[in-house]
């Protein structure tokens, strides 16, 4: 049976980081972030409409989405916020459907692919076999994405606040995954993981 696998966690929770390493195991994996990001760009089925509602200033001189501009928007205002998903969502849904069909039908029977999608719960994605569940402590997420994302504290806070929680994310969760230690760690609980799941080919993958 082909499986399909949800891999989901708050901002900053260490997915990509997980996501890594499933690549590096030889797994396929659907990241909506870059999805996402390929529908924004000017030739993109997304470009026009951000263009339209969120005009011109929130791109540079060679048509590129000011990502950043946007995110401090969206960030802090949530009827904005609002207005981006009512604009995205069916289109990027739509993709990430089709991204996984296409992927789905190219595999042979007895395959797992992973769907990294950060608003997984959030936005009631469904079709998982299991969902995957990236947690950390919110002292510890803060703090990461400080630093990868250069923002204030305040700016973070708000982040996070945007996104429900990851304690009420866990009663949607078939497997969670704790990030508050190192990348090793976090990777062999995923290992463990990818060994209960395909006990008998995961090492093939
Ligand atoms: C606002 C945008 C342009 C900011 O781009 P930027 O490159 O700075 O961030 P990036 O796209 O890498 O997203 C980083 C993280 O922010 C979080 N995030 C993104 N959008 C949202 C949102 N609407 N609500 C809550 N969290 C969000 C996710 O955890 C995501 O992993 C971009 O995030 C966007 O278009 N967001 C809306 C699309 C969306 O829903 N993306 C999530 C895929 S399901
Ligand atoms: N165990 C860890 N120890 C230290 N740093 C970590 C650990 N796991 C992840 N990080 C770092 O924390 C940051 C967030 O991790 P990552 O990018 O994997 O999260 P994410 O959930 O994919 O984020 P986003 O929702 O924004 O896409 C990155 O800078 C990453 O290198």
């Amino acid at each position: 049976m082909k499986k399909v696998i949800g891999l989901t966690g708050g901002i900053a929770s260490g997915k990509s980081t997980v996501v890594d390493f499933l690549v590096s195991r030889g797994f396929q994996v659907i990241d909506a972030d870059k999805v996402v990001r390929e529908l924004q760009k000017p030739d993109g089925k997304l470009y026009q409409a951000i263009l339209t509602e969120f005009g011109v200033e929130f791109f540079d001189e060679n048509r590129q989405l000011n990502r950043e501009k946007l995110g401090r928007l969206i960030f802090t205002d949530r009827v904005q916020r609002e207005k981006l998903s009512a604009l995205q969502d069916k289109i990027i849904r739509e993709e990430l459907y089709h991204k996984r069909d296409e992927l789905l039908s190219a595999l042979t029977e007895h395959s797992v692919i992973f769907m990294d999608i950060p608003l997984l719960i959030e936005y009631n994605y469904i079709g998982f076999d299991e969902i995957w569940l990236v947690v950390v402590p919110e002292s510890v997420q803060l703090k990461r994405l400080m630093a990868r994302n250069h923002l204030s504290e305040e700016e973070a806070r708000n982040r996070i606040s945007t996104q429900m929680s990851m304690t009420e994310k866990q009663r949607f969760a078939d497997r969670v995954f704790d990030n508050s230690g190192t990348i090793e760690q976090l990777q062999s609980q995923v290992q463990q993981a990818l060994e209960e799941l395909c006990p008998t080919d995961y090492s093939e993958k």
